[in-house]
């Protein structure tokens, strides 16, 4: 479990990251997305005791990362943005070294890394050298380096960066595996869609501050009152205009740009909705496709992020 409390941090004047407050239970998958320079890097590496708020604290597993930044290291399986990998070592003396920094055992080192490298489909890479295996494949090698004391709790910073889709599927798979596992997991993204197929819940944060939190399909509800409809008339787009134009649940209404209709967005509700097809029918509009358009989950990022002010 991880809780934080109004963890702020300050690079001299700027503050990259504001009150912070979150709970991530137990055995969840919590997605943090936002933007690049978000905060979300920051926020990390302090969870991972690597650097110190300015105020306000976290807890993981009850242990205070600053108070106890020893008991926090030991339940957490953290793995930064940018790692580094030891050229001239092989996938399983990369571990190997790893897991005896750790204080593992040689025998239990030598039954843990060959499940290891299981867990993260490199089985056939072990004696390969590090540098020359593929993007997604130090990912994941970093993220077996990450699992090897068993951590209950991982912090994993965009681990799906720079990778193709069959990485990224493969990542998701990994994962998936990992909270079955039971682990508590934080994963950052500056994609949406990419998190929202992984995670219980997300956490959108925006120039230091968390803007929005829940479900992907609650987050999607607090925009779902306002919907973009198209509609397609027969004939001169004129009367269509005219007649939806002035509708008081209309607004933001635009002819599209190829001519063929036009769209707006309607606040109304399905009822609503309805008679305002209904009586447009009526009016004898020459109605011949009526259509809305379901917002996706960039549209809710970027609508829930835009005109936040800088602190
Ligand atoms: N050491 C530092 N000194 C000064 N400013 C910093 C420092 N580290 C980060 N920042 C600033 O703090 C803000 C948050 O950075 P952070 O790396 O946490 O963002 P992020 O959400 O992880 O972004 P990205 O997706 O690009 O990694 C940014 O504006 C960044 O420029």
């Amino acid at each position: 479990m991880i809780e934080i409390h109004g963890l702020t941090k300050k690079y001299g004047r700027f503050t990259a990251l504001d009150s912070l407050t979150l709970t991530i239970e137990k055995g969840t998958v919590f997605g943090f997305v936002g933007q690049n320079g978000a905060g979300k890097s920051t926020t990390f590496s302090i969870l991972a005791t690597l650097m110190a708020p300015t105020s306000g604290t976290a807890y993981i597993n009850g242990y205070n990362i600053s108070k106890e930044p020893a008991k926090v290291r030991s339940q957490i399986g953290y793995m930064p943005d940018f790692f580094g990998v030891y050229d001239q070592l092989r996938a399983v003396e990369y571990l190997d070294f790893y897991g005896a920094s750790y204080g593992i055992g040689t025998g239990e080192r030598e039954k843990l890394i060959p499940q290891l490298l299981e867990l993260v489909n490199l089985t056939n890479k072990a004696d390969s050298y590090v540098d020359v295996l593929s993007r997604g494949m130090k990912q994941r090698l970093c993220l077996a380096r990450s699992l090897i004391h068993d951590p209950e709790v991982l912090i994993l910073d965009e681990p799906a960066s720079g990778l193709d889709p069959r990485a990224r599927v493969e990542m998701r798979e990994i994962l998936k595996e990992l909270k079955y596992m039971g682990k508590t997991i934080l994963i950052s993204s500056h994609i949406l869609p990419e998190l929202a197929e992984m995670c219980d819940t997300i956490g959108i944060i925006d120039q230091g501050r968390l803007v929005a939190q829940g479900s992907v399909a609650e987050i999607q509800q607090r925009l779902a009152g306002e919907k973009l409809i198209t509609v397609k008339v027969w004939g001169s787009l004129n009367e269509a205009v005219a007649y939806f134009e002035d509708h008081h649940l209309v607004s933001q209404l635009e002819k599209r740009n190829d001519g063929s209709g036009i769209q707006f967005v309607f606040s109304g509700n399905e009822e609503e909705q309805f008679s305002l097809l209904h009586n447009a029918l009526l009016a004898k509009i020459k109605i011949f496709s009526f259509s809305e358009t379901e917002t996706n989950l960039e549209d809710v990022f970027m609508e829930i992020t835009k005109g936040v002010e800088l602190s």
